[in-house]
């Protein structure tokens, strides 16, 4: 589903690359976790998936594409096939619940009849089954966690990305934001999640791909999350 083959990228200016020559292969409905400290390319991974970037040197394919070498007229294509999650939830504060998730039905064109019908199932889906009318800052940071996965499984991407979904929320309610991550997972999406969250990745055993300083040091099926900082 997503092959990283040595990719290497290097942001403008000195010093070394964001990301050197990493070989990487996702399967469909795999989970992963991406971990290491600060700096040692995880984002710049997520971006290079989501066409944000392009590789300086390297080949990145999604579901199949060469993405890097994709006219840029197919990449809102590929975009829409990718749901993204970030710790500071990114809602918009000025729609409610229901028309944030809404929102990203009416971008790609479905038709009200689908919104209305989807929306209140994908709210039923993350638990926020009577919230659709609050607005965002009605909500503790869990529930608005909750409202930015309906908005990035509405459309039922292939993968959902997860950048430290759990980097604002307390232990008790990252482990509800795991729970949910792994209904997702069950559908058959496929979730990469970078995380610096030692407990989550502890008890939620999945797959670890651990990059230091832009290079992958270790790729464990069912790993821990290994190292202390
Ligand atoms: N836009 C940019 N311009 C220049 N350098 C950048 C840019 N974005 C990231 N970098 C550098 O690339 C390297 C990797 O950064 P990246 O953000 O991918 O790391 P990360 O593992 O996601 O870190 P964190 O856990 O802090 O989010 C770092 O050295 C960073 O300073």
């Amino acid at each position: 589903m997503i092959r990283f083959e040595k990719v290497t990228k290097r942001y403008p200016g000195p010093g070394r690359p964001a990301l050197d020559q990493v070989t990487l292969d996702i399967d469909k409905g795999e989970f992963v976790y991406l971990v290491g400290t600060s700096g040692s390319g995880k984002s710049t991974a997520l971006r290079l998936v989501l066409r944000e970037l392009r590789p300086t040197t390297g080949r990145v394919h999604v579901a199949g594409k060469e993405i890097n070498r994709m006219a840029g007229w197919k990449v809102p294509r590929l975009r829409r096939q990718i749901g993204t999650v970030f710790q500071d939830f990114r809602l918009l504060p000025n729609k409610t619940v229901a028309e944030n998730v809404a929102f990203a039905q009416q971008v790609i064109g479905k038709s009200r009849r689908e919104i209305a019908k989807v929306v209140p199932e994908t709210l039923e889906l993350v638990g926020l089954k009577d919230k659709g009318d609050r607005m965002p800052d009605e909500l503790s940071g869990g529930e608005q966690q909750r409202v930015a996965i309906a908005r990035a499984f509405v459309n039922r991407p292939m993968i959902l990305i997860a950048d430290e979904p759990t980097g604002n929320l307390d232990p008790a309610t990252s482990v509800g934001i795991m729970n949910l991550l792994g209904d997702i997972n069950e559908t058959g999406t496929t979730v990469v999640m970078a995380t610096h969250d030692h407990g989550i990745v502890d008890q939620f055993t999945k797959r670890v791909i651990e990059l230091d300083n832009g290079v992958v040091v270790r790729d464990e099926a069912s790993g821990s999350y290994g190292f202390q900082h």
